[in-house]
């Protein structure tokens, strides 16, 4: 299999006694949008900060683009952009002066960062109408923290919890830009707590807990691996007493069986048809990530 343009192999983060990260693997090919999810301390930013070569891995190694992360870092933040779980920005500064600071920073010629920055506003819809950073909603600080994190036209992005803590439609918005970044071809990292823009955006996706791997792949090999696939089956009968296959629920004159047995299901359609009553509706009900994440964590589920 052809190495990806992200290679993690036996990473591991220690502070003092505590394991944040322990013997993590995983691959991403170019151009995936790759999400990592796991409950508050799993040791998500951790990993970013890692990737990004803020913080020093214990043990264990990362490659981008072949490149080592702990050798060949400067090389490597050409063409890396990362966005902070919490991005402090200069709140006197404007938008454009601010974007146009970092440019400066990554060495883009004059000329080119401004048509970059013009670009990137447009694209994230930023009008700043010459406020100060500082005076802008939570939103548009984020999309500001984006665009930083694009100035320098960057190929891999890490993003942690790039919509988190804002409105549904900025929300939204910011996912559906991520979108159109793997469209332009570029290779995403991001970190979530929202499990359905994590299944809508990701390729793959890993689950981490305690600083260790719980399962990786895509949404649907998860569902596979590890979601029940239940049978909801509604039927009419003009007498229910015989009934003895499973448990059921009379739902004012229509009774309900869930269930994970699909033997169940069939010797209910026959009982039924004995019984010259009807099938309501059958469906399938597919657990969602949300559903599966939590069970993986051990959260008992209640269904009702
Ligand atoms: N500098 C540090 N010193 C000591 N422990 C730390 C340090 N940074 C992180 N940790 C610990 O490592 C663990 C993983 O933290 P991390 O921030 O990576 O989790 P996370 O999955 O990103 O959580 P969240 O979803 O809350 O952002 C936590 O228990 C945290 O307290």
């Amino acid at each position: 299999m052809e190495p990806g343009i992200i290679e993690v192999n036996g990473l591991r983060k220690e502070y003092g006694d505590f394991v944040a990260v322990d013997n993590l693997s995983f691959s991403v090919s170019k151009g995936q949008i790759f999400g990592i999810v796991g409950p508050n301390g799993a040791g998500k930013t951790t990993t970013l900060k890692m990737l990004s070569s803020l913080i020093r891995p214990t043990s264990g190694n990362i490659y981008m683009k072949g490149l080592d992360v702990s050798n060949d870092s400067v090389e490597i933040k050409s063409f890396l952009g990362f966005l902070p779980e919490e991005s402090p920005l200069y709140e006197s500064m404007g938008v454009e002066d601010y974007l146009m600071f970092f440019a400066e920073l990554y060495s883009v010629p004059k000329d080119r960062a401004k048509k970059r920055i013009r670009e990137l506003l447009f694209d994230l819809a930023l009008n700043a109408d010459g406020k100060k950073i500082g005076d802008l909603s939570k939103g548009m600080k984020r999309k500001v923290a984006i665009a930083r994190s694009l100035i320098n036209d960057p190929d891999i992005l890490i993003y942690d919890e790039p919509a988190s803590g804002l409105d549904p439609m900025t929300s939204r918005y910011i996912t559906d830009y991520v979108r159109s970044l793997k469209s332009s071809g570029k290779t995403i990292i991001f970190t979530a707590h929202n499990l359905y823009q994590v299944e809508s955006l990701c390729d793959r996706i890993l689950i981490l807990k305690n600083g260790k791997l719980v399962t990786l792949g895509t949404a649907e090999e998860i569902r596979k691996e590890y979601g029940k696939i239940q049978y909801r089956l509604e039927f009419k009968v003009d007498n229910i007493d015989g009934y003895i296959i499973a448990d059921f629920k009379d739902m004012d004159g229509t009774y309900v069986v869930i269930t994970n047995d699909i033997n169940v299901v069939n010797q209910t359609t026959k009982w039924v048809a004995s019984e010259g009553g009807d099938i309501v509706e059958m469906r399938t009900i597919v657990p969602s990530l949300e559903e599966i994440f939590l069970e993986l964590m051990g959260v008992e589920l209640f269904v009702d």
